[in-house]
């Protein structure tokens, strides 16, 4: 599916998988991670773990806003150091608060920033905005002022603008949690046919439905690697040993993943 017709040709050096080779961050005074390697290849790639464990961070790390203390973060080719400025064009991004996002007034800026950016014209670039906001139920949202959207019409904003620059990866921080049920299930069945690499943060186990890979998490360490299923039955087992111990008269909820209890 495309969303947007590239604005410029996309280098060759942005193919290949995402790599961290001995990563270390430090976060103020907590070290987030201390010597990560990962190689992230998969199309659907799921981040989960508890807060603070690092799914964010590590997000920041592959979209280059931020750098390694050690190691390496490679693109493709491209190096999130050495290439920072290249990025943009191949990795979108949705930030887990929009306020953080959004830097025009209007929706239409907002969404036709990333491909104006890339060379496209102005008023192809306008124009594509807007036909893309109406694919999205959006229609005629254009000129509205972004500060007097909704939490969740603002979520929205933000991963049309992402999808607009025709990145080769998304980068997902909890992207859906304002959104309301039907634009939810909207974009997760959009997000299903999107040709592009998908690396998602988020608590919401159930959005890694089809998703090739999940890591799980913990303090900085990857915990658990593999299929969702298998994942997400270790990472709530885990989770509900932790919330039973901190309170052994709780009653829990049933239900949830692989039928962890
Ligand atoms: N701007 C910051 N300054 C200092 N420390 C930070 C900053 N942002 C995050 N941290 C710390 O880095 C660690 C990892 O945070 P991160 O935001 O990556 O977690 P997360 O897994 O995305 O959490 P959540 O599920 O709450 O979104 C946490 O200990 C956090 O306190």
């Amino acid at each position: 599916m495309t969303f947007f017709r590239r604005a410029v040709p996309r280098a060759p050096a942005d193919a290949g998988p995402v790599r961290l080779s001995g990563v270390e961050v430090t976060r103020g005074a907590r070290t987030v991670f201390a010597g990560l390697t990962l190689t992230l290849a998969e199309r659907r790639i799921g981040l989960v773990g508890d807060n603070g464990s690092g799914k964010s961070t590590l997000l920041r790390l592959i979209n280059g806003l931020l750098l390694p203390d050690a190691g390496t973060v490679t693109v493709g080719a491209l190096d999130t150091r050495a290439d920072r400025r290249k990025l943009p064009a191949s990795v979108g991004f949705v930030f887990q608060n929009v306020d953080h996002q959004i830097i025009f007034p209007s929706v239409l800026e907002e969404i036709a920033f990333g491909p104006i950016a890339q060379g496209m014209p102005k008023a192809e670039a306008n124009a594509a905005a807007d036909h893309l906001l109406a694919r999205h139920g959006c229609a005629g949202w254009g000129e509205r002022a972004v500060a007097d959207l909704s939490e969740g019409q603002k979520q929205l904003v933000c991963i049309l603008a992402a999808l607009a620059a025709g990145p080769r990866i998304l980068l997902l921080d909890e992207p859906f949690s304002s959104l309301d049920l039907a634009t939810r299930l909207a974009f997760a069945a959009r997000l299903a046919a999107l040709d592009l690499q998908v690396i998602m943060a988020s608590h919401d186990l159930h959005l890694f439905d089809g998703f090739d890979r999940v890591l799980w998490l913990k303090g900085g360490c990857i915990a658990a690697d593999g299929p969702p299923a298998h994942v997400l039955a270790l990472y709530e087992a885990d989770a509900r040993a932790r919330a039973r111990a901190a309170d052994p008269g709780i009653a829990m909820p049933a239900g949830g993943w692989g039928g962890a209890s």
